[in-house]
């Protein structure tokens, strides 16, 4: 498939307005974007599909904002050091469209950028309208700088994770270590409940073991190019639970480490319980490389110099009090966060549809809870509107993000 290309190049009229128009291959849908330069320091953008017969346009109109909308992408942007950028809030405020449209514009900014997806129902595809599917890094087209996505399979990281657990612990080793009589032993290991949490495994765990997933492929010396790495998270809950799981699960895989080494040395004949010394060894290798990367996962989540957290919410006064939890709870646990986006934000209009004011009036409040509230009034608010199509496909994740990451 070739990549959507700018039909025309930007042009500016007297109204001080810039328009240009892409199409895409895949929809052949021509986009007219039109973008007004006004007093204020942002620009809402409000989009709309002309569907003569023959030709389906999307217009774009612009109109003003508020002036806190600032964003600094210069700072984002600046620097070849690798920077990480976790998008996170509650589920279905955009968390995707923002992150797919910030690695895009970190592509065409000349970073060489990874997407990730760790949140068990991936939309990546879906927002890229390109099959990124499979769990590898596939290439995403359209970008001027490489953009590859990686949709991680939580169940496949879950499953490998299990069998390294497993061959360390599993229920054929209980059975014949209480023939044994070292019955003990095993109610030790029982007590971790590592077999229990993975067959029901809490919310957090997919997404820490599809982090340290995403650090395992970083490991690798061709990944070395990659200037930007941004996470699509999982919504919030997940994102709170996984905060702390790194700890609990390293705390864990060291006392199972410990305690397959006393068990090893018990007798020779548990050693068999192992099966061949070789496949013990592997097993205690994977579980140690795991435990590093957890380690590393949780150092990376408050490392200052290289990543931050940002926080996605919309204009409602439950997305607020989410965030505002969110924002405490990444507080507490030293992770840095900078940016809040409240994406989805009504227009304004001169229009006089009743449910439009009324939901503008709702959103205001929203909004100004936000300003009052003690854990996000600190962050830089950037506002995104909604607009009246949806977001798919890099011209449409370019124009969101110039919009958003400025
Ligand atoms: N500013 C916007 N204006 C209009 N539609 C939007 C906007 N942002 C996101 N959407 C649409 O809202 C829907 C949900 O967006 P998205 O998938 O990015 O959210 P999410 O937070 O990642 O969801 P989930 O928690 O389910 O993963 C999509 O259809 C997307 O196109």
């Amino acid at each position: 498939m070739s990549s959507p290309s700018i039909l025309s190049p930007p042009s500016t009229n007297s109204m001080a307005m810039t328009s240009f128009f892409l199409h895409s291959p895949k929809t052949h849908m021509v986009i007219s974007l039109r973008e007004a330069k006004t007093s204020f320091s942002s620009t809402f953008l409000s989009l709309s599909v002309n569907r003569k017969p023959g030709r389906r346009s999307l217009q774009v109109r612009s109109v003003a904002a508020p002036s806190e909308a600032i964003t600094e992408f210069d700072d984002m942007v600046s620097g070849t050091k690798r920077k990480y950028y976790m998008l996170g809030g509650k589920g279905g405020v955009g968390k995707t469209s923002c992150a797919a449209s910030l690695a895009v514009k970190f592509a065409n900014n000349g970073h060489p950028t990874l997407v990730v997806s760790t949140d068990p129902a991936h939309s990546l595809s879906d927002s890229f309208a390109q099959d990124l599917a499979g769990g590898t890094l596939v290439a995403v087209e359209g970008p001027n700088s490489p953009l590859y996505a990686l949709e991680i399979n939580p169940e496949k990281a879950r499953e490998e994770f299990r069998s390294a657990n497993q061959k360390n612990g599993g229920s054929g080793v209980k059975d014949f270590m209480d023939g044994m009589g070292l019955g003990m032993i095993v109610e030790q290991l029982g007590e971790l409940k590592l077999g229990e949490l993975l067959d029901t495994p809490p919310p957090g765990l997919d997404e820490a073991i599809a982090i340290s997933k995403v650090m395992q492929f970083l490991e690798q010396e061709q990944y070395n190019a990659f200037t930007r790495i941004v996470f699509d998270t999982a919504p919030t809950g997940h994102t709170l639970r996984l905060l702390s799981l790194p700890d609990f699960l390293d705390a864990s895989i060291g006392k199972i480490l410990k305690l397959k080494q006393k068990i090893a040395s018990a007798t020779s004949a548990i050693k068999s319980v192992f099966g061949q010394e070789q496949t013990q060894d592997d097993a205690a290798d994977k579980l140690k490389r795991l435990r590093e990367r957890m380690i590393k996962v949780r150092e990376l989540f408050r490392d200052t110099d290289s990543t931050e957290f940002v926080i996605v919410t919309i204009p409602t006064v439950m997305a607020v009090s989410e965030s505002s939890r969110l924002r405490a709870s990444l507080k507490k646990e030293n992770v840095p966060v900078k940016r809040l986006v409240v994406n989805q934000v009504l227009p304004p209009s001169s229009s006089d549809c009743k449910f439009c004011a009324m939901k503008r009036k709702d959103q205001t409040r929203a909004l100004d809870m936000i300003r009052s509230d003690p854990e996000l009034s600190g962050l830089r608010m950037i506002q995104a509107p909604l607009v009246d199509v949806e977001i798919r496909g890099v011209p449409a994740l370019q124009f969101l993000g110039d919009i958003v990451w400025r």
